[in-house]
Formats: C-alpha cells, sequence, structure tokens
C-alpha cells in the first residue's frame, strides 16, 4: 500500500467515525499543546489514533494518541493530540502520515504547533513565535522521488499576517529541526546561531514539507519552553519544559480559537 493509499484509507476511516463531516483545517498539538486543543471547544468526534490506518498508539502513554473532530467558528477542524517524531524511528512516512490524512480528508491548511528551545533570550519559556522559516537538519525528506518541491513561503505569510492581527506581540522565528531525542550542545546550538536559526526542535519541518507536497497552506507556531542549550547555563530539564510549555498554551488555544474561524 502507498502512502498516498494509507493516508485515504485513514480519511476514508476518519470520515466514517464523524459521520462524513468536511473538515476545512488540521492542527498538530505538539509537546505542551494538550491543554490548548481543549480552549478550541468540546470536540463532536474524538478518536483514538490507533484506531486509523497507519497511526500508532502514542509513544508516551496519555499523551495524547486521538483526533478530535471540532466546530471552531465557521470551519471544522481536525486537532491531532501528540504526533509521530522522527526519533522514534518509524520512519518519515509515520512522521507525516497525519498530515497526508488530514489533505486526503479535505482540509486546506494545516496548523503545526511544537514545544522548542528558543536562541533569543528575550523568550523566556511560555513565549509563543510565529515561524517563518526552517532549516530541515534532519537530512531527509517526506518526498520520494524526483519531485522538485517548491517550499518559498512555506510558512504562509498570511496566516502569519492574520496571527499577528490578533496578537500584534508575537515575533517570528527560524525553526531548526535536529533529529534527536538528545538536546543539541551547547557547539551545536552555536552553530544554529551562524546559520540563522532562532528556534531548535525535534519535529514540523518534515511535516511542513509534506504539507506544501500536499497543497496545504501551512502555519507554523512554537512554543519557547527552555532556553536553547548553553544559553542560560543550566542543565535542560524535560519535565520543566513540559511545565512551561502546559502554563502558556492555554494562551495560545485562544489565539488558534481566534484565528481558526478566519
Ligand atoms: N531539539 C530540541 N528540541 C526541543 N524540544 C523542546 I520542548 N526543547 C527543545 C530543545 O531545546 N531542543
Amino acid at each position: 500500500m502507498t502512502t498516498a493509499d494509507l493516508a485515504r484509507a485513514a480519511a476514508d476511516a476518519l470520515s466514517e467515525r464523524t459521520g462524513g463531516a468536511a473538515h476545512d483545517v488540521a492542527l498538530v498539538m505538539g509537546s505542551g499543546w494538550l491543554p490548548a486543543a481543549d480552549a478550541l471547544g468540546t470536540p463532536d468526534h474524538e478518536i483514538a489514533l490507533a484506531d486509523l490506518p497507519g497511526f500508532s498508539a502514542p509513544a508516551v502513554a496519555g499523551h495524547g494518541g486521538t483526533v478530535r473532530s471540532v466546530q471552531v467558528g465557521e470551519r471544522r477542524a481536525l486537532v491531532f493530540l501528540g504526533r509521530t517524531h522522527f526519533y522514534e524511528g518509524k520512519g518519515v512516512a509515520a512522521v507525516v502520515h497525519g498530515v497526508r490524512t488530514a489533505a486526503a480528508a479535505g482540509v486546506r491548511t494545516v496548523v503545526l504547533t511544537n514545544g522548542c528551545g528558543g536562541l533569543d533570550p528575550r523568550w523566556a519559556p511560555g513565549t509563543p513565535v510565529l515561524i517563518s522559516d526552517h532549516i530541515n537538519l534532519t537530512a531527509t525528506s517526506p518526498i520520494e522521488g524526483a519531485n522538485f518541491v517548491d517550499l518559498t513561503d512555506l510558512y504562509s505569510s498570511r496566516l502569519r499576517a492574520l496571527c499577528r492581527e490578533v496578537d500584534p506581540s508575537l515575533d517570528e522565528g527560524v525553526y531548526v529541526q535536529f533529529p534527536g531525542p538528545h538536546y543539541e550542545t551547547p557547539a551545536e546550538i552555536g552553530m544554529v546561531r551562524a546559520i540563522g536559526g532562532t528556534l531548535v526542535g525535534m519535529s514540523t519541518t518534515l511535516e511542513a514539507i509534506a504539507a506544501r507536497e500536499a497543497g496545504l497552506e501551512v502555519l507554523g507556531l512554537s512554543l519557547v519552553t527552555n532556553l536553547a542549550a548553553g544559553i542560560s547555563g543550566e542543565p535542560l530539564n524535560h519535565e520543566e519544559v513540559l511545565e512551561a510549555g502546559k502554563a502558556a498554551a492555554s494562551r495560545m488555544g485562544a489565539l488558534l480559537a481566534d484565528v481558526i474561524p478566519r
């Protein structure tokens, strides 16, 4: 079964479970973003991803692992709680299966959120940053074959302007995806700075490329949950990182609830 066939099968299964509802937008809620999903409203349907073709159970039990169908203003949203990370070793196709399923289900826009490290000391833990562009350091691509997809304006300037209408204080950053699961060394963060990156994470870029290949408009939103390695001089602690994300994510839920219906 090709990746497209699997996405079609998953979209058909979703349609069956949501009464054939037409969805306009998909959101992928990353680490620490689960509380933001609740701000989007009560779902009409919530389906375990493991029940859908091509998806697996969440890497960490209890951390997401479902997809919601929820009405947000005039739009109907597919909200993926959690994602498959590249570092799980399930392959790139598994990492981007959610985005491809959403595209097969007919959505035109995808919002990719993540928790990440920040290189700008002004961005305290809990600061949301719009992704203006990315640097993919995974040395791979979800695209197979001689399909030379253009990635200019990959992170829609139109959607970023819309977000800034809602919250003019939003900064922008260049997101760098490392394979992970280890964090960066201070020397690697020095390299990121030298190549123009300001956010570091372990997700998002491969999903964004697959979204563009599928013709979707992409909005990327990072939640800085820690200062990148070597900036604060403190070691990175994943639990603190998730705590900071949770505290800020409900504010981000309000932003998403304002932007999605537009
Ligand atoms: N690569 C990378 N990923 C992250 N995810 C989170 I939350 N914080 C970080 C970080 O500092 N570096």
